[in-house]
């Protein structure tokens, strides 16, 4: 028995980026006068790609991957806590378009279904893969998971290390910052809330 049949009818809904495509050309010449407004010589062998190689790296720290978000009936019945730990984040800060990087753990208590597991991994691509404040990422994926699943509560904890905090500015290496949104369930029952929070490491 394949798991899809295990599982039931699954449903599947196209995921894209809403985000408007990048204009290539135009981004590099804006590099190349950016980096010559700061002074960096440009027309140095070594540099002449260097606008390009900003655009492409910016272009795919901005553009997350599109998914088919897939479901299935929770046939089992499945009413305790699935919890995706150590989900890699990677996301720009719109303060200063720099980095910041760090974890999401991801979890929720089923209702009538259940979500294929990469795609906790993938939602957070989705919201991480723009201009972010952590805060507002954080909630973000607590908001989608809960209109798409309607489950009994939702959980996000993420983790991540700021470089415009860290290399610049106040220099604040090794510095972390942790933001959670909890929603239903997971908010209101202090031993659901606790559970949650000791599975993602935090007291
Ligand atoms: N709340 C929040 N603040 C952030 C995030 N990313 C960066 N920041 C902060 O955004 C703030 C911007 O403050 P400003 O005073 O306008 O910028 P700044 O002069 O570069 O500030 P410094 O970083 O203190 O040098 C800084 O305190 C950053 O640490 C984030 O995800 N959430
Ligand atoms: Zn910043």
């Amino acid at each position: 028995m394949t798991a899809a049949a295990a599982f039931g009818p699954s449903s599947r809904l196209h995921v894209v980026h809403d985000g408007s495509a990048p204009d290539a050309d135009r981004a590099r010449d804006a590099a190349e006068a950016f980096l010559r407004a700061l002074g960096v010589p440009v027309d140095d062998p070594g540099l002449e790609e260097t606008p390009r190689r900003m655009v492409d790296a910016y272009t795919e720290l901005l553009t997350p991957r599109a998914f088919d978000l897939t479901t299935f009936p929770n046939e089992e019945g499945y009413d305790e806590l699935v919890l995706a730990r150590g989900i890699p984040v990677q996301s720009v800060c719109e303060h200063h378009m720099l980095p910041f990087t760090g974890v999401a753990h991801v979890g929720y208590l089923p209702g009538e279904r259940i979500v294929g597991l990469s795609k906790l991994a993938r939602v957070v691509e989705l919201f991480a893969r723009r201009p972010q404040v952590q805060e507002r990422l954080t909630v973000q994926v607590a908001n989608w998971l809960q209109a798409q699943l309607s489950p009994r509560g939702v959980g996000v904890v993420v983790e991540a290390e700021h470089l415009c905090m860290t290399l610049r500015g106040v220099q604040a290496p090794g510095t972390t910052t942790i933001t959670s949104a909890l929603q239903g369930v997971l908010r209101e029952d202090p031993r659901s809330r606790a559970e949650f929070l000791s599975l993602t490491g935090r007291p």
